[in-house]
């Protein structure tokens, strides 16, 4: 079974990649993941200059997945534009990689966009839209005027490949909004979805919360927001023009969890609490499962079954 995965003209060996946030934030962890089974990588979203973030603790690891409010640390813009255009330079032949921007305002944003057309850089954009975890921000994809307004200003100069990361929507209405909106723009993929925002973990035996930012308030992710995260997945391949390609973000931690994003549409694959919790191997065991299950079923490649999920 081949895991071979064409997204945006260029074929990857396989559909994986880490999620914006996780073991992407220096030279150090992009390298390991650029020399990992992961496809590609994408780098933390970055604002204009480096930023230190929430308190610690920020990041915790939970039994069915993961807490945080990190707060959006990042070495700045420049670090990662430098990073993804030396290894273009480095490895011309290289996988095309990807960078995330979530600036803290419409401009912020706009500006770093414009450093990204006006770069050589010649991978892939994304345009995070949905951090949960900036105090008294609300996100911009949870207010569908801004969305649009944002997604119109960027169209007007950025002719790059640009994808959007989406919060979780919990309504029918949401997603028919959401989409239409979407569809209104040369998007090249939506990845869907981002953490569940605001939950609550409790540690019984302190009864205490377990982050420090937010009286413990933070972003959810892993096992606990898969079946939202296939909801997504699903909800907008079959909204969106076909052109506007999906990647599934959210409770991938087995190569059945890939199967299911798989089946709901997705091309690309992105792994986040998981890949915090067993590094860059996850990537060797949930390919290994993924060819697996495959193979059982009787399928040769992905193609055959993307976006098949029977309805009953
Ligand atoms: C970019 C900020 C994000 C953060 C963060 O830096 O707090 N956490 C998330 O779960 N998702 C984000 O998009």
């Amino acid at each position: 079974a081949s895991l071979a995965t064409t997204f945006l003209n260029h074929t990857y060996e396989n559909p994986f990649m880490n999620a914006s946030g996780v073991h992407c934030k220096d030279t150090k962890e992009l390298n390991e993941l650029d020399n990992s089974k992961s496809s590609t990588f994408i780098t933390k979203s970055s604002t204009s200059l480096k930023r230190e973030g929430n308190p610690e603790p920020r990041y915790f690891s939970v039994p069915l997945g993961s807490i945080n409010s990190m707060g959006l640390p990042n070495e700045g813009f420049n670090y990662y534009l430098k990073y993804v255009i030396d290894r273009q330079q480095r490895m011309p032949k290289g996988n095309p990689a990807f960078f995330s921007v979530a600036g803290m305002s419409v401009d912020e944003n706009l500006k770093m966009l414009k450093a990204v057309q006006d770069s050589d850089f010649n991978g892939v954009t994304e345009l995070n839209l949905s951090c949960p975890n900036v105090p008294g921000k609300p996100q911009v994809a949870y207010d569908f005027d801004l969305l649009g307004e944002i997604l119109q200003k960027v169209f007007e100069f950025f002719t790059k490949p640009l994808g959007v990361k989406l919060p979780p929507y919990f309504d029918f209405a949401h997603f028919d909004t959401a989409a239409s909106i979407l569809n209104r723009f040369p998007l090249v993929y939506v990845n869907c979805i981002n953490s569940i925002g605001n939950g609550l973990y409790i540690d019984i035996e302190k009864e205490s919360v377990v982050i420090k930012p937010k009286n413990g308030f933070g972003g959810l992710g892993g096992e606990y927001i898969k079946p939202t995260a296939l909801a997504n997945v699903r909800a907008f391949y079959t909204r969106l023009n076909p052109s506007i390609k999906i990647i599934g973000t959210g409770g991938i931690r087995t190569g059945g969890d890939a199967f299911e994003h798989l089946l709901c549409g997705a091309t690309m694959l992105q792994v986040g609490t998981e890949l915090y919790k067993e590094g860059v191997s996850v990537f060797d065991r949930i390919e290994r499962e993924l060819k697996e299950i495959m193979e059982k079923k009787g399928y040769t490649s992905i193609e055959q079954f993307r976006g098949k999920l029977r309805t009953l």
